[in-house]
């Protein structure tokens, strides 16, 4: 099958090859439909990344957030028009401790590999996940993050001692809110605070228990478990007062993405007992788990509702351009496109 996929060559600039691809009976050939934008991509896009990975994984098409429609199925297992979430993540490997979304033999598309800005995507069959039709399609773009939320929380309950009373984010924006609808259903007895540098912002949270500006934390405020949401140089203040309002012992689930190292006081991670865990990207059984979250809870599908910030009808190379420059000033939410091309 002859397919057209829009590649970034170099920062700012995208273009169009046609790429002649192998289809067999494990894949299904699925039409992208909406797309929402990471940091990452546009981490690529601006040219924000090392001269270094820039080099090392362009050209490639960039996102890693989206659903499309099934167009053909050669098992006939999924009926044409069927939507569904792509996982980004395609292990090539099996192993028997390190899940697959760590291990580095992984192809994660939009980080060295092809990612969904294509006319068709050539995907695994066990990379697909049904969206149900209740849910909202824009919504539904972003399910990596919510399956990203997923992982940092999953991650959290094998790792965390045995007090949950107190769950604390920092970070007031895209992953630091998916985030906080999650805690919400996988901890719900626990108090959630949020911690954050935008007012505006901190009042969509009006779910958490209480928010506080990072700027103006009592020093009493304690936290039992928490996760550090914020990414860039913001990382580095934000598990600096993680550390401060921690409770000994306690865990600090760590994933924003920095280009550069952050200092960290390990004086007080050794003296307090902290455990500072990583997570990055998801698996299939994170894109299950979020599924299933958001089909028994319909308030946390609209509480996500609420974080489609900016959406946009892309169908050439210039709307995708212009797209990308728009999602630089969009203050709240998630830039969701609808892919025409
Ligand atoms: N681990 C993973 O797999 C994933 C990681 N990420 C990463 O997560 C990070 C956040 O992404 P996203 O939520 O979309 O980004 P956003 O820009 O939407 O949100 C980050 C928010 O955190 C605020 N912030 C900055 N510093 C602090 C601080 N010290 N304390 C509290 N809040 C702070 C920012 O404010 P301001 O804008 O003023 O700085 C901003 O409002 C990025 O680095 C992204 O790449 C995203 C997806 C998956
Ligand atoms: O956004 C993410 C997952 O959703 C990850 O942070 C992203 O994949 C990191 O990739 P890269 O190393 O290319 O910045
Ligand atoms: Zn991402």
């Amino acid at each position: 099958m002859l397919n057209q996929v829009y590649r970034l060559v170099s920062p700012r600039q995208f273009e169009v090859e046609t790429v002649a691809e192998e289809v067999d009976a494990d894949d299904l050939i699925v039409r992208p439909k909406f797309l929402s934008i990471c940091h990452a991509d546009t981490r690529y896009f601006f040219g924000q990344r090392s001269q270094a990975a820039l080099r090392a994984k362009l050209p490639m098409a960039l996102i890693h957030e989206a659903v499309g429609e099934v167009v053909y199925d050669p098992r006939n297992e999924y009926k044409p028009g069927t939507l569904v979430a792509m996982v980004p993540n395609t292990p090539v490997k099996k192993d028997s401790i390190i899940q697959e979304n760590y291990l580095p033999s992984s192809r994660f598309r939009s980080s060295g590999y092809d990612g969904f800005m294509q006319e068709y995507v050539c995907l695994r069959r066990d990379r697909a996940i049904t969206v149900p039709s209740d849910f909202d399609p824009h919504m539904a773009a972003f399910i990596e993050m919510v399956s990203v939320g997923v992982q940092a929380l999953t991650k959290l309950e094998s790792t965390m001692d045995e007090d949950q009373r107190v769950i604390g984010i920092w970070g007031d924006g895209n992953l630091g809110y998916i985030t906080a609808t999650l805690v919400k259903q996988i901890f719900p007895d626990s108090q959630l605070l949020v911690f954050g540098r935008h007012q505006s912002k901190l009042d969509y949270f009006s779910f958490a228990d209480k928010t506080y500006l990072v700027d103006d934390i009592p020093a009493d405020v304690k936290v039992s478990q928490a996760l550090e949401c914020t990414g860039g140089q913001g990382s580095e203040a934000a598990i600096q007062q993680i550390i401060q309002h921690i409770q000994p012992m306690g865990t600090a689930i760590l994933m924003g993405v920095s280009e550069n190292p952050v200092g960290i006081d390990t004086r007080s991670v050794l003296a307090e007992g902290l455990t500072l865990r990583g997570v990055s990207r998801s698996s299939r059984e994170d894109f299950k788990r979020a599924v299933d979250i958001l089909s028994s809870s319909p308030v946390t599908r609209e509480r996500l509702q609420n974080l489609v910030g900016y959406v946009q009808k892309v169908s050439s190379i210039q709307d995708i351009t212009n797209f990308f420059d728009s999602a630089l000033t969009n203050y709240w939410g998630k830039e969701v496109m609808e892919w025409d091309v």
